[in-house]
């Protein structure tokens, strides 16, 4: 296979560049996980997907990842649009919450939050990181860094914790465009919360405080680590000291990854991430979906009003991740006609695969070119639109060679499936998703895709008539038809939602 370029947008240069890895091959991906003081919501899992899209696409093309992803459980603080970010511990004003009286102490939250995120993690089936460090396993790596950038005059130690000092890192901005200059114009960096800083922005490496829930012994008395370095330290202690590439939400690109680059690179003196990816948000009535808002669903919400998991999945990716994504009900309704329809074309080729026919492989050049297409689709920037109509498309196939099909045709039918679930994730759950291994209906596809092409025929004829009464035919069956922007779907409907 001749080796494949994956272009992706990077929020440094501001440009859609080839991902490059340092190793021949080898991605090493860091990307910011959640902050487990509560369930994680869908809009936290769009930025996540979009990493579990790089790997999955990265592996596509034959190379090894090394994927990082954290769990942040302790020091992210309410206030944390700020460069030095103030307020309250999330984790531990969750525990004061109404929510938080059912768990012992901090630790227990913690935990509880953690699982529940990994168990929503394998319903979307996300692949899993090879590492996924705990923000408080690394405390000690923390403390050294915070001394290393003492002793090179990066930071400094106040009577309130210890601070980075931004004007020791000429490039701080580089990534957000919120340079000195501009930091100091903005009335909210100008409240003075500690006199004894250089400057109101500097940030916390280390905050003292000895009524903290969870706090540590330090060179500087009993405290806490700020958000940032944790990230930088768990990023560089499993991946090394320059990344090939560093992901989160849009909004971690300030303050949180600026503070990370500013914190690295005076560590190191490197670069400490070659390439940035930013998802934009998931939205809700035209606002961010936000825990602190409380607009928010989260997976196991809206599984237990019977959507179906792989459908959350493909709707959460069904817009490219620089742009805003609406989530509606309309968008998920779309998403499981199209899960059901490479459902189906997956129950199809099982059946031929028992069956044993002889005869051709009529599918199988087809479907490698669509499959090819999918990944190219990926390889540039991500583009899941299109990755997703080459997907549908072969199911077309496949679906419509169901009735009689060739063992032959069965098995290419099965390599094109089985490459996009690895691509895409959308076909079937590694898991074992209920819903994907229920029984397919029982109904003859054929002669379904058949009545809905006969149906299309009599729309573009303006026979609308018989159009109506092919979609009542197929209703009295027990069939549903979904009219979306690839095409018209279908639904058992003992099996939709
Ligand atoms: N609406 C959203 N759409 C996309 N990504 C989001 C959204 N909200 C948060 N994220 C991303 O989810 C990841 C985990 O966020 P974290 O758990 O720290 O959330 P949070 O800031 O506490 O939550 P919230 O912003 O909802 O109050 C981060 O990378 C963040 O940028
Ligand atoms: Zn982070």
């Amino acid at each position: 296979m001749p080796a494949k370029t994956f272009r992706l947008t990077d929020t440094l240069s501001g440009q859609v560049k080839p991902l490059a890895t340092l190793e021949p091959d080898h991605l090493r991906f860091y990307s910011c996980g959640p902050t487990v003081y509560s369930y994680a919501h869908i809009g936290n899992f769009r930025s996540f997907l979009t990493a579990d899209l790089v790997v999955r696409t990265a592996r596509a093309i034959g190379w090894r990842v090394t994927w990082v992803s954290n769990i942040t459980d302790v020091g992210h603080l309410t206030d944390d649009d700020v460069a030095d970010a103030q307020g309250e511990d999330k984790m531990e004003r969750a525990l004061r919450s109404k929510e938080g009286e059912q768990f012992h102490n901090v630790w227990e939250l913690s935990e509880y939050y953690t699982e529940a995120y990994r168990e929503d993690w394998r319903n979307l089936n996300m692949v899993e990181p090879e590492i996924r460090p705990k923000a408080t396993q690394h405390v000690r790596e923390q403390i050294v860094a915070v001394e290393e950038l003492i002793k090179n005059g990066h930071a400094y130690e106040t009577p309130t914790g210890v601070y980075f000092s931004i004007e020791s890192f000429p490039d701080y901005g580089k990534l957000s465009g919120n340079t000195r200059d501009n930091l100091r114009k903005a009335v909210r960096e100008a409240v003075v919360v500690d006199e004894n800083k250089r400057e109101s922005s500097d940030f916390a490496l280390w905050k003292k405080d000895d009524k903290h829930l969870m706090q540590w012994f330090s060179p500087y008395g009993w405290g806490f680590p700020g958000w940032h370095i944790e990230c930088t330290v768990m990023a560089m202690k499993y991946l090394g000291e320059t990344l090939d590439l560093h992901s989160g939400g849009e909004d971690n690109r300030f303050p949180h990854h600026e503070c990370e680059i500013a914190q690295s690179e005076s560590l190191t003196g490197k670069p400490f991430s070659n390439h940035w990816l930013h998802t934009r948000f998931l939205l809700v009535d035209g606002e961010k979906m936000s825990k602190s808002k409380g607009n928010f669903y989260t997976v196991r919400d809206l599984l237990a009003k019977g959507a179906d998991p792989l459908a959350v999945r493909l709707a959460l990716m069904s817009t490219h991740f620089t742009k805003e994504l609406n989530f509606t009900e309309q968008g998920l309704n779309d998403a499981t006609g199209n899960v059901e329809r490479l459902r189906r074309a997956d129950h199809a080729v099982a059946a031929a695969l028992e069956a044993k026919r002889d005869g051709e492989d009529v599918l199988g050049t087809l479907l490698e070119d669509l499959g090819d297409q999918a990944l190219d689709a990926m390889c540039n920037d991500l583009n899941t639109s299109v990755a997703l109509a080459k997907a549908l498309e072969g199911a077309r196939a496949i679906t419509r060679e169901a009735e009689g099909m060739s063992m032959a045709t069965a098995e290419s039918s099965l390599r094109f499936l089985d490459r996009i679930n690895d691509l895409l994730g959308i076909v079937r759950s590694q898991y074992g998703d209920a819903k994907a291994e229920c029984a397919p209906p029982a109904v003859d596809a054929s002669v379904i895709e058949a009545k809905i092409a006969e149906r299309a025929e009599a729309k573009r004829a303006k026979e609308f008539a018989r159009a109506d009464a092919i979609r009542q035919e197929l209703d009295s069956m027990g069939i549903e038809l979904r009219d979306t922007p690839q095409g018209t779907v279908w639904v058992a409907k003992s099996a939709g939602l």
